[in-house]
């Protein structure tokens, strides 16, 4: 039997890195896997969730086959290993981190995909973002402006709202996956 393909996507800035680090273990305790991408990010910057590699490498692994899926985004590229079709082949369910403007290509390749789109109210965004303090404003203005390309424009998705406390959006996105 094979696994399922868990695509949670969403604003820069909406929760998914925060809610897979709150999420692990309980994801991990029901076998769900979640993907570690590779993203061209500064180490410092990518935390423990990411492998950082420089642009040149990016490419080097994307020529050679490692990745499932790649996108590029926010002056960055972003990696999916292969390895997460061995898992789904294993039966395994695995966790991404994606991105909506690959949701296309994602779903060609996976049909099956279980896609949780994660909002939050556009003013708790711009203040989460500010306070994140990864970005400057003139990038976290940029990374505002790009939601508009997407309203409305993605179909078969979950909405999983997390304006409010983490841990209730932890809970939600469990029952989503335990439908
Ligand atoms: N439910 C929440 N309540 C309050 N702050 C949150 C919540 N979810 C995430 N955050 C904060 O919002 C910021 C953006 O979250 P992050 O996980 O980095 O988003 P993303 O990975 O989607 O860009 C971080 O500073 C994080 O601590
Ligand atoms: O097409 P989009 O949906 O806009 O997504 C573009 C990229 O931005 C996000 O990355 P990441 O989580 O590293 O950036 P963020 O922390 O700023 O959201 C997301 O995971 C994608 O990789």
């Amino acid at each position: 039997m094979k696994g399922r393909l868990i695509y949670l996507i969403g604003p820069s800035g909406s929760g998914k890195d925060s809610l897979l680090d709150a999420a692990r273990e309980r994801l991990t305790a029901r076998g769900v896997r979640i993907a570690r991408r590779v993203i061209t990010r500064s180490a410092e910057a990518v935390g423990e969730s990411a492998e950082a590699v420089s642009h040149d490498e990016f490419d080097r692994l994307e020529r050679s086959g490692a990745f499932a899926m790649s996108w590029r985004a926010n002056e960055l590229a972003y990696g999916i290993p292969l390895q997460i079709d061995q898992w789904l082949a294993a039966g395994e369910d695995v966790l991404v981190n994606g991105s909506r403007a690959y949701f296309e290509q994602a779903r060609q390749r996976y049909p099956d995909m279980l896609t949780v789109l994660l909002s939050v109210r556009p003013e708790v965004l711009r203040q989460r973002l500010l306070k994140r303090n990864r970005e400057t404003p003139e990038q976290i203005e940029a990374r505002l402006a790009r939601n508009a390309r997407f309203e409305d424009s993605l179909d078969e998705l979950f909405l999983l709202d997390n304006s409010g406390d983490l841990q209730e959006s932890v809970d939600k996105l469990l029952r989503l996956i335990d439908r």
